[in-house]
């Protein structure tokens, strides 16, 4: 246990030593090993990963955005499922954080179907069009600021970026919770909203996902 490291260093470190490079089941399977034993971390996490698993499954993303990159769990774990030439942009204003998801994404071998973009999502969304070449997207994970997830789906509808069957899937719904997000888009008629109920990465206590499809 090295104390003049981070935790996130020590998570990024356990995969190094431990994973099998190329392979980004070995580094989603090593992270969550890590953090179910030594040190808990705000990662998506493998129960509420497979309802992430099966939403990337059933939309075949071409171009899919993540808000919260963190260490990259989860960017390693929707990358793993995209098809050839389909893309994941994810955005990071930690920088610190950003490093150690760069180096993760690299290890598990999907770096070239992931870009990760540092700065704050609200300064970086109304960029995708232009300096990132995005039309629409097909799917959004978000899993950031918690108080940022509705501003930020706003922004996205006024950017132009969500089309007819645009997928959104919202983490922490419960736990930490994001309630004006919840009431938006349910009280929207311009969305249909679907949860699912599941725990919270690493812990018995309930968590839950919302999907919210934009209907255009
Ligand atoms: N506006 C933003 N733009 C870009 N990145 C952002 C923004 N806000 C936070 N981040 C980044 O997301 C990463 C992860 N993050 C996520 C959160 C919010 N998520 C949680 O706080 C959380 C908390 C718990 N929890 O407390 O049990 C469980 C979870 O699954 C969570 O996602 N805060 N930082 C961090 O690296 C942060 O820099
Ligand atoms: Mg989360």
């Amino acid at each position: 246990f090295i104390m003049n490291q981070s935790k996130e260093e020590r998570i990024l470190n356990f995969v190094l030593q431990h994973a099998v490079r190329g392979d980004p089941q070995s580094v989603v399977d090593h992270i969550d090993k890590y953090c179910s034993q030594k040190e808990w971390a705000m990662n998506v996490g493998a129960e509420k990963g497979l309802i992430l698993d099966k939403t990337v499954e059933e939309v075949k993303p071409s171009i899919s955005l993540e808000l919260g990159t963190y260490c990259g769990y989860s960017a390693v774990r929707i990358a793993r499922l995209l098809k050839p030439n389909a893309h994941l942009i994810t955005i990071e204003f930690n920088p610190t954080y950003a490093a150690i998801a760069k180096q993760m994404i690299e290890f598990a071998g999907v770096q070239d179907k992931v870009k990760i973009l540092e700065g704050p999502a609200e300064e970086i969304i109304p960029q995708l069009k232009k300096k990132h070449e995005v039309e629409t997207l097909d799917f959004v994970f978000l899993d950031h600021w918690k108080e940022r997830y509705k501003p930020d789906t706003v922004l996205l509808e006024e950017c132009g970026l969500l089309r007819r069957g645009t997928v959104l899937l919202a983490d922490n719904i419960i736990c930490p919770g994001a309630p004006d997000f919840l009431s938006y888009v349910r009280n929207n008629n311009r969305f249909e909203c679907t949860n699912y109920l599941s725990h919270l990465e690493y812990l018995k206590v309930e968590d839950a996902m919302e999907k919210a499809v934009f209907l255009g």
